[in-house]
């Protein structure tokens, strides 16, 4: 159904042809308020960057699971999530009981040891863990994710576009913008399988913009405003791009943080790898102007992604210890 989720050129824009953000934002929008997903063609990321990202996904969990427990996931959402390891709770869409089909090792900004955020301990400004014996795999993802934030930089004045905002509005907030990349793999779950067993169970990301790799093995549905369910299809030489709580509060609810699921009845292995971008750690969101209107009045407080996250993710925590392992962090 690749009608139903509009596609976006970027080509007309990477090559600076005037009109080309203000025509991108009008499609932006109305991908975001009727939809919540989008595609995006020629971005410019080379082809052989994402295979070799999809190879270093697979080689990471290919390893024996202590070499992947070596770097357990932590209090900043960084490390290895084992399979069934985490419920979808706080944001999830219908009551959901099971554990989610996946495995998932997150990764953030590298920063180093003596960065002042690291030394002063600041939550989700940590050192990122990485697998001793997997040559070239931490070049590869930090390679991957660098061009995936080049792309988000590249998204965000069509954002402002489709707001009716300067088209610069965003830039001092997305400086140096919070990210986590997430490799996931998804085992077959069996046809005979409940049905409410999902490889990640109904949920919206927590993200500003999540971009998610296509996968060459399906699975992926969203739930259209209307309610029905459909398949994101996969488009060769596309990404997906969705919006996620973050995005919808800070436009006031403009903008849709569509529900979507994952389940791998496809016979293959399955691996996915979003990339959630945010604004900057000290950036605040306060209700966008052109979001705010006598019959749309500001619903929210000014918040910061750490404020957000700690909200998100700080009710499990508590209850579960140390281990954040019942804690859901799509966009951590
Ligand atoms: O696996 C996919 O295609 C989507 C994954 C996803 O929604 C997430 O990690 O938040
Ligand atoms: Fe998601």
């Amino acid at each position: 159904m690749p009608a139903t989720i509009p596609i976006l050129d970027l080509g007309p824009l990477l090559e600076g042809r005037p009109g080309a953000l203000e025509a991108l934002g009008a499609e932006l929008r109305r991908a975001f308020t009727e939809v919540g997903f989008y595609f995006v063609r020629n971005h410019g990321v080379p082809q052989p960057l994402i295979d070799a990202a999809f190879d270093a996904a697979a080689r990471y969990h290919a390893q024996p699971l202590e070499a992947k427990l070596a770097m357990p996931f932590n209090e900043h959402n960084q490390g290895y999530l084992p399979m069934r390891g985490n419920t979808t709770r706080m944001n999830a869409v219908d009551g959901i009981k099971k554990p989610n089909m996946n495995e998932a090792v997150f990764f953030k900004r590298e920063l180093p040891l003596d960065h002042p955020d690291v030394l002063a301990g600041k939550r989700f400004r940590a050192v990122n863990q990485w697998p001793a014996n997997l040559p070239g795999f931490r070049e590869t993802a930090l390679e991957y994710a660098g061009a995936m934030e080049k792309l988000g930089k590249t998204l965000v004045p069509i954002y402002a576009a489709a707001l009716g905002l300067p088209h610069d509005w965003f830039d001092d907030k997305f400086r140096e913008p919070m990210f986590t990349l997430r490799m996931t793999h998804y085992p077959q779950q069996e046809p005979t399988s409940a049905e409410d067993e999902w490889g990640l169970a109904p949920h919206a990301d927590t993200s500003f913009m999540t971009i998610l790799a296509q996968n060459k093995v399906p699975g992926l549905s969203i739930r259209l405003p209307d309610g029905t369910w459909i398949d994101a299809p996969a488009l060769e030489g596309c990404f997906l791009v969705n919006g996620g709580m973050m995005l919808r509060r800070w436009t006031n609810q403009l903008f849709l943080a569509t529900p979507h699921r994952v389940t791998n009845r496809s016979g293959q292995e399955r691996y996915a790898i979003p990339f959630f971008m945010d604004c900057s750690y000290d950036a605040v969101m306060a209700p966008i102007p052109t979001c705010v209107s006598k019959t749309n009045p500001a619903r929210f407080q000014p918040f910061t992604y750490l404020d957000f996250m700690s909200e998100y993710s700080g009710a499990n925590y508590g209850e579960r210890g140390r281990s954040a392992a019942g804690v859901e962090l799509q966009g951590a």
